[in-house]
């Protein structure tokens, strides 16, 4: 993981951030989630985070344009790109700018929001995310099973990271992990942004792989992972009976009896994802979910 911004020289022949922000006369409003990269070194670095792991650039997609300073760097390295850009005003913007990579058929700017419209059939997303949207997006785009290379707010990247017993780990980290291998490839400072967000963001990588344990059904399994979380400071044992009307759970006495005691008297904080799994398919068992 790199500290932040740092080391290697800004890409030559890419859009400059700052240029961008002025062509489009747009200064960022927090209240719509636009705050624009527009420090070179890291936006040089989001598509390298792809490229190291040898991942499929033929259909990049990026949630959230702005003013395409990520795009131009994703044209760089993409046969084709997908922008989808909620902001009118930015959508226009970005036809224009990118009027000749459009003509040629290797960017398409869909206007619309994110978790509303159509995605594509895309092999690779990377993307500096709307946060407030950001649990949301992660999961439509996790389930997709392509690399992601995605910035979050620093501590939502780090609970999506966080291995069992960590303060860290929790639903967010069970949940993402199901679907992949994530990690955090480098924290940046508020200052990279303008207009400069409230807190620390993170880069994350996830590399989409199959779980080593197997859930009885993988909607039942993620409801019943974050039933249990939702009481995390109580032991399994109580959490398992308390949170049943969220699992679909008719007789969640009976799972916690048929479970192993130690597990049951651990809170969920210390239970592994394979250990949920198992539980899990206990549950589908006797627990008669609905
Ligand atoms: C954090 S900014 C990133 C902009 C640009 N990619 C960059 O790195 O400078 C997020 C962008 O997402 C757009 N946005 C916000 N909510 C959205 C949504 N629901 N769907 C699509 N785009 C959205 C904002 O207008 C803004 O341009």
């Amino acid at each position: 993981m790199t500290g932040g911004p740092a080391d290697d020289a800004p890409t030559p022949g890419s859009r400059a951030p700052d240029a961008l922000l002025s062509r489009a006369g747009v200064r960022g409003d927090p209240n719509r989630d636009q705050h624009f990269l527009v420090d070179d070194r890291v936006l040089d670095r989001l598509p390298d985070y792809a490229t190291e792991i040898d991942a499929d650039t033929s259909h990049v997609l990026e949630i959230g344009g702005g003013t395409g300073a990520l795009t131009d760097r994703l044209l760089a390295v993409a046969d084709r790109v997908t922008v989808i850009e909620r902001d009118p005003d930015l959508t226009a913007f970005l036809r224009e700018e990118f009027a000749t990579e459009i003509d040629a058929d290797r960017l398409t700017v869909i206007g619309g929001d994110a978790l509303e419209v159509d995605l594509p059939d895309f092999s690779l997303s990377v993307s500096n995310l709307p946060y407030g949207i950001s649990s949301e997006i992660a999961f439509r785009l996790l389930s997709r099973d392509r690399p992601l290379i995605l910035m979050f707010q620093r501590e939502f990247a780090e609970r999506m990271a966080a291995a069992p017993a960590t303060d860290e780990y929790g639903r967010l980290s069970v949940t993402a992990g199901h679907y992949a291998d994530v990690e955090v490839v480098e924290t940046v400072p508020k200052e990279a942004f303008s207009p400069p967000p409230a807190v620390e963001s993170a880069v994350v990588r996830a590399r989409p792989r199959s779980p080593d344990y197997e859930v009885p059904d993988d909607d039942f399994f993620l409801d019943f992972v974050t039933a249990v979380f939702t009481q995390r400071r109580k032991t399994m044992r109580n959490a398992v009976r308390n949170t049943a009307h969220i699992s679909g759970l008719d007789e969640p006495d009976a799972v916690v009896e048929a479970a192993d005691e130690d597990l049951m008297g651990r809170r969920a904080g210390k239970v592994t994802p394979a250990e949920f799994a198992e539980l899990a398919r206990l549950a589908w068992e006797v627990g008669e979910p609905r």
